[in-house]
């Protein structure tokens, strides 16, 4: 058969295409990722690819656009290359399928978070570059990270600490957003760092009719009450609209395990002499976490009712100085007002700077100095990041390419010499 279907190579096929990629954790597709990366770069031209690995089979790609002053602080976009799994018998189509419904919703794991603005780059430089009289001025990079959806440790982390990180000289940088349900775009100036809690009780074993004191299971449910009590408290917070969501302490149970196992489920007639459970913990960067660390030692597990604990900290949560790890949306951050133009240039309208109520990795950077915005061009679109059913409408998908034109050319362009 000689007349085959010849697959249309156009902005929107080409996202398919990288969302087909299977990237979800816990084994993220890295090497079909990269691939396709270089070879969407390799077809736009005049790019330089580099690959790192900062840690075994952890790749991470560079792409670079030379700017025709290169000694001028670059400019980095930052993605991550991973999603989080997905449950495909609760989508609607297969998560890794990138289905477009006659509505044009484009439905994948990573549609939003954050394949999206991986290829918006792309696009925003292959049309950039099809303009004859555009030059960047500053070098422009693209890195594709791997790890940012388990912590980033093995990617963004090793990145920002690397000698090759500091030979970039970045000046200014953007990661991933979040997407907006108004047709105002979105910016984040800090992220709430996370915390992992895994909270752990002992207790006498006991026959499941004995009423007694000091059972492990009475013990983690003890805690757990004084926990939801605390987060009510936060919530309440944001319920009466004094606050964000972002701009509390967030502590969600995301596992229980307890029990004496038997062939057909648990043994119902024992009370276990163990029970635990995690929490996903989150501190706004104005948070005191020697505060929060007292409080889960005096209130949540205290040693007197038989409680153990474990905080794992998944990363900075203070800038080198010692204060907030935040990036400035004011006249001290040169680059704000750059940013702020160029999307009021494309015509879009930009809502109030926020704190991201999840994390990425923008915090290493921040912690290395480097400004950082967190930015992913959605507007009118709800927010499915990690939930079933993610999706991407084409129009928006487009309308960012067109956004990132505008804020990658005045970027690049941006002429002032720093002065931090
Ligand atoms: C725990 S590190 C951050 C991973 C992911 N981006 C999140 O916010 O959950
Ligand atoms: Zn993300
Ligand atoms: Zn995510």
């Amino acid at each position: 058969q000689t007349d085959k279907l010849q697959e249309e190579d156009n902005p929107i096929t080409r996202f398919q295409n990288y969302l087909r990629i299977n990237t979800a954790h816990p084994t993220p597709d890295y090497l079909s990722a990269i691939s396709y990366l270089k070879s969407q770069a390799q077809s736009i031209g005049n790019l330089q690819t580099q690959i790192f690995e900062f840690a075994p089979l952890k790749p991470l790609l560079l792409i670079t656009w030379k700017g025709s002053n290169p000694t001028l602080p670059s400019i980095l976009l930052n993605s991550h290359l991973d999603s989080v799994p997905a449950e495909p018998s609760k989508w609607i189509h297969s998560p890794f399928s990138a289905v477009r419904s006659s509505d044009g919703k484009i439905y994948a794991r990573g549609s939003q978070d954050d394949k999206c603005i991986g290829m918006q780059y792309l696009e925003a430089i292959r049309n950039l570059q099809l303009k004859q009289d555009f030059q960047p001025l500053r070098t422009i990079h693209i890195s594709y990270v791997p790890d940012e959806e388990i912590g980033g440790f093995d990617g963004a982390a090793k990145f920002a600490a690397s000698k090759e990180f500091r030979d970039l000289n970045v000046g200014f940088m953007l990661d991933e957003g979040q997407a907006s349900v108004n047709d105002e775009f979105r910016v984040f100036y800090a992220d709430r760092s996370p915390w992992h809690l895994i909270i752990k009780a002992v207790g006498m074993p006991g026959h499941g009719s004995k009423l007694f004191d000091n059972s492990a299971m009475e013990n983690l449910m003890k805690s757990v009450e004084v926990m939801s009590r605390f987060r009510e408290n936060q919530f309440d917070l944001v319920k009466a609209g004094l606050k964000a969501n972002s701009e509390v302490i967030s502590v969600n149970p995301v596992y229980m395990k307890a029990g004496t196992p038997s062939p057909t489920g648990f043994v119902m007639n024992m009370q276990p002499s163990e029970a635990e459970a995690g929490f996903d913990v989150r501190l706004p960067p104005t948070a005191d976490p020697d505060l929060l660390r007292r409080k889960i030692a005096d209130e949540w597990a205290p040693a007197t009712r038989n409680m153990m604990y474990q905080i794992s900290e998944r990363g900075p949560i203070r800038d080198n100085m010692g204060g907030p790890l935040m990036t400035a949306t004011n006249g001290s951050n040169p680059w704000w007002a750059v940013f702020e133009n160029a999307i009021t240039t494309a015509g879009g309208k930009l809502a109030k700077p926020e704190i991201l109520a999840s994390t990425t990795d923008a915090r290493y950077m921040r912690q290395m100095g480097i400004p950082t915005l967190g930015f992913s061009p959605m507007t009118n679109t709800p927010i499915l990041l990690h939930d079933h059913n993610e999706f991407l409408k084409d129009s928006v998908y487009l309308r960012g390419i067109e956004i990132y034109e505008s804020i990658i050319g005045s970027l690049s362009s941006f002429n002032e010499v720093s002065t931090f």
